[in-house]
């Protein structure tokens, strides 16, 4: 019993417990957010190659420490600057899109998902919702392809010059006749913008993601493409499968049904509140739908 209340009273009373303040959890969230997400960054782009390069380099390295081989070090230490240099060089547009992401990026509403206390314009009608819901399930349907870009708060306007101008209203039928095949207009992308199809047959940037799927082709790489370089959400049917794909933020959403696209459409339309608790109960099932 002494020996315990000694060791008590010698080691753990005397522990010194180092104070934690609200500054500390606050730099440990902030790291451990930016950590993940550079983490993310890096398995999702080429990055992931140059890290596991330089772990055989590193390796190499200690290598060279533990057995004092000089020339080696010596040359590691004049040419780390050039390295440095080199990648920055050879991942300018990784770093480029990653900074443009951030810049894109509400950081409030990241970092508080539920928040809606600013009153938005609604974007379109709920005629165009059922409008572009109804055509893309026929076109699905029917097994034709077809590429839709809805435009949010970055324009598309630069990638509207590189098709033909339409600015027509919206209507399932007019949709459908577009990605209609054998058609003047059926190839590349259709851009919406608010009630309106602003151009068809638009050229756009194909996604370089190594993590999405062998199976898809350059369809889905350049609606992906599109939502990694804008904040738009995109609409794609598979001709070979019918299976209708939605893209934003650089991600791919595979096989979605009318109701989650309904959903989608409704968050980009800012609507209600109703539609936003839709919205939390269908985001639910993100996660499972979530191939890439
Ligand atoms: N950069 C691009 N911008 C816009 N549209 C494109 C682009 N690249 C390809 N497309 C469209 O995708 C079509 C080719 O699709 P492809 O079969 O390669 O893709 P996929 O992803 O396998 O789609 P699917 O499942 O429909 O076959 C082209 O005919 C064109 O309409």
């Amino acid at each position: 019993m002494e020996t315990i209340k000694n060791f008590f009273k010698n080691y753990v009373i005397q522990l010194s417990v180092p104070k934690i303040t609200i500054i500390d959890i606050l730099e440990i969230i902030i790291i451990a957010f930016v950590t993940y997400h550079i983490i993310i960054w890096i398995k999702n782009t080429r990055a992931w190659m140059l890290v596991k390069g330089l772990i055989v380099i590193g390796i190499f390295g200690l290598f060279a420490i533990f057995l004092r081989m000089d020339v080696i070090l010596w040359i590691f230490s004049k040419t780390i600057g050039f390295g440095i240099t080199a990648v920055i060089i050879v991942f300018q547009p990784e770093i480029r899109n990653a900074l443009e992401q951030l810049g894109r990026r509400d950081i409030f509403k990241t970092i508080m998902p539920f928040d809606d206390t600013k009153d938005r314009k609604e974007k379109f009608t709920t005629k165009t919702i059922n409008d572009i819901v109804k055509a893309t399930f026929e076109l699905a349907k029917n097994k034709t392809g077809a590429l839709m870009v809805i435009e949010r708060e970055v324009t598309l306007h630069e990638y509207e010059r590189t098709g033909i101008i339409l600015d027509s209203q919206i209507s399932s039928q007019l949709l459908i006749n577009i990605f209609e095949h054998n058609t003047p207009l059926h190839d590349g992308a259709v851009l919406i913008r608010n009630d309106r199809i602003v151009a068809a047959t638009c050229y756009l940037p194909l996604s370089d993601n190594m993590a999405l799927s062998k199976e898809l082709g350059t369809r889905h790489r350049a609606g992906v493409g599109i939502s990694e370089v804008t904040d738009s959400l995109t609409i794609i049917v598979s001709e070979e499968t019918g299976n209708v794909s939605i893209a934003a933020n650089g991600e791919i959403i595979r096989g979605v049904d009318g109701d989650y696209l309904r959903t989608k459409l409704e968050q980009v339309q800012g609507k209600s509140m109703e539609a936003k608790k839709r919205k939390l109960w269908k985001g639910r099932q993100k996660d499972e739908r979530k191939i890439n």
